[in-house]
């Protein structure tokens, strides 16, 4: 019997092919979820990638069969910009889908942005705390039902960079990162124990860029060094990447019957 939990890969011609391919995935495991009427706690992600997802599911008219009263949205990190600044994460995935579905306000748990009034330690911290109304006394955070993450070409996920101290916290839930390698410089970020405390953690990524970090994250490699390589959902991990990204995995790798 396979590893419930071990990595999977998923292959997709190119980048619109694997939006398509993760936005009909992503309606058939939260409409599954909300079925019955359970709650879905779900972490978005910033990137091309994202968004590009994002906009597929508005797209498609199952999204309108999705009871989103039961959705709550986050994110995996934001950018400590202000708030109407075109580089924020939420601005982006409101305009690519939750505009666009019927989720009550209440549901959507932004990170604080720079114009907040709340420093960006203090971000942080309402971030971890907002969390935490969702969590329990043995784990002060939400289980995601799905964690989205990209994949930077170092192998970075959220705003978890490699080799920077932030990748190895396991007691607060988000942090503040400052001097980020990627722009803007100053961000919050889940931390693993969050990340990895989801059901299903679907990476997506795509270009060659990516191949050299999505090769070493599969391979193996010291999640410190390559932070992809430390993302392991409760029940599943997909890697869901596109030809040119997959120049580096190994063929074993790649799931043909997903
Ligand atoms: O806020 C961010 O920048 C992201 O959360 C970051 O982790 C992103 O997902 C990767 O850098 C991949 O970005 P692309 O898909 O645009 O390459």
């Amino acid at each position: 019997m396979a590893d419930s939990t071990a990595r999977r890969v998923v292959i997709a011609d190119d980048p619109a092919e694997l939006a398509r391919l993760v936005a009909e995935r992503f309606l058939v495991r939260i409409r599954a979820r909300t079925k019955d009427g359970r709650l879905a706690h779900v972490a978005l992600t910033g990137g091309s990638m994202g968004a590009a997802v994002l906009r597929e599911v508005a797209e498609r008219p199952d999204a309108g069969e999705i009871d989103w009263s039961l959705v709550h949205f986050w994110w995996g990190d934001e950018r400590y910009v202000p708030a109407d600044d075109p580089e924020r994460n939420a601005g982006q995935a409101r305009a690519a889908l939750l505009d666009r579905i019927e989720v009550p306000a209440a549901n959507i748990h932004e990170i604080a942005a720079s114009d907040s009034g709340l420093g960006l330690d203090e971000a942080a911290e309402a971030y971890a705390a907002e969390l935490g109304r969702f969590g329990t006394e043995e784990q002060r955070w939400p289980s995601f039902a799905v964690c989205f993450l990209g994949v930077g070409p170092d192998g970075h996920i959220a705003s978890l960079f490699p080799d920077r101290e932030e990748i190895n916290e396991t007691d607060r839930a988000a942090l503040a990162v400052r001097d980020s390698p990627k722009p803007p410089p100053e961000r919050v970020t889940l931390t693993r124990p969050v990340i990895n405390a989801s059901k299903r953690i679907w990476l997506v990524a795509t270009g060659a860029e990516k191949a050299s970090a999505l090769g070493l994250a599969l391979a193996g490699a010291n999640y410190a060094n390559v932070p992809a390589a430390g993302a392991k959902g409760r029940k599943r991990t997909v890697f869901f990447i596109d030809e040119a990204a997959a120049s580096e995995v190994s063929p074993d790798l790649i799931d043909p019957s997903y």
